[in-house]
């Protein structure tokens, strides 16, 4: 047998099984590709809000990394929450050694309005961790926080893709729009060319880890070796089926689907 593309999440958990490392680890065996995880941080968190979080000492999240790096095959990374500096420090160092893709969604609040990483870390996270990134996949708020500048229609997220590229050293960025009206519309900035991804928009409020869903995607697909771009393309495809079939689970925002886009694949 071929060897089997693995990717590797190092991000928070979320029990209610909707975003988080276990988003991620649903999207990657829903993908094909064998899955691993580093835990950053416990969240007691479901469709409503985040309840308690509990950190994970460093020096476990750095021995949780050696234990993965020294032995298995790693052909992709992704990061998710990391809540704090030191934790960040760590993971960089493993990073800045790695020459696998590296895909960063820089997770800084959840669905529910709730944050999830302390000031200090998102300063960091801007200016340590987003150079590493092969690409960097902020939604509108992430964006802002990012550039300083507001974004109010497509035209913003354009220019925000531009300059997280150029200003901030991402080797890509892909500025997703589902925060707005209308299309759900993501733009992604290579350092060369800019492409749009368009899907219709559903009137859902279970809308919980699609971004960790969409970040997860496109690490698998560069695990098994697509180009950026094609890797997107069909991460928008997955996401997209994924919110058009999400649950109605939990009295808040439910979970996205990939029972569904299973079922769209096989009847292709
Ligand atoms: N209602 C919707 N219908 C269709 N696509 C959507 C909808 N909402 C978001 N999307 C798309 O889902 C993907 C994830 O984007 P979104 O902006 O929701 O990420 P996020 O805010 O980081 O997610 P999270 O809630 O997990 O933090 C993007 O491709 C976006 O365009
Ligand atoms: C652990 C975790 N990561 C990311 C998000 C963003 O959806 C969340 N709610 N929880």
């Amino acid at each position: 047998m071929d060897s089997i593309p693995c990717a590797l999440t190092i991000a928070g958990t979320d029990p209610s099984g909707g975003a988080g490392i276990q988003a991620d680890l649903k999207t990657f065996q829903e993908l094909t590709v064998y899955g691993m995880s580093v835990i950053t941080s416990v969240v007691a968190q479901n469709t409503t809000g985040v309840q308690n979080v509990h950190h994970l000492p460093v020096t476990m999240i750095n021995e949780q990394l050696n234990s993965v790096i020294s032995d298995m095959p790693v052909h992709s990374i992704k990061t998710g929450m990391i809540a704090n500096k030191d934790m960040m420090q760590v993971i960089a160092e493993h990073l800045s050694k790695s020459v696998v893709n590296y895909v960063m969604d820089p997770v800084m609040v959840a669905t529910s309005g709730d944050p999830l990483i302390s000031e200090d870390a998102r300063s960091f996270l801007k200016q340590q961790l987003l150079p590493l990134a092969t690409v960097v996949t902020p939604n509108i708020p992430e964006a802002q926080y990012i550039t300083g500048q507001s974004i109010d229609n497509t035209s913003d997220l354009q220019e925000a893709a531009f300059e997280i590229v150029k200003s901030f050293g991402a080797r890509a960025a892909l500025v997703k729009g589902g925060h707005l009206q209308g299309k759900a519309v993501d733009y992604l900035y290579d350092g060369n060319k800019l492409y749009t991804f368009e899907a219709e928009r559903f009137q859902t409020k279970n809308t919980h880890g699609t971004g960790c869903t969409y970040s997860a995607a496109i690490t698998a697909h560069l695990s098994k070796g697509l180009p950026l771009y094609e890797a997107v393309k069909q991460a928008k495809q997955y996401v997209t089926a994924a919110i058009q079939y999400s649950f109605s689970l939990g009295a808040g925002n439910g979970p996205t689907n990939h029972w569904a886009v299973r079922k769209e694949r096989v009847e292709q």
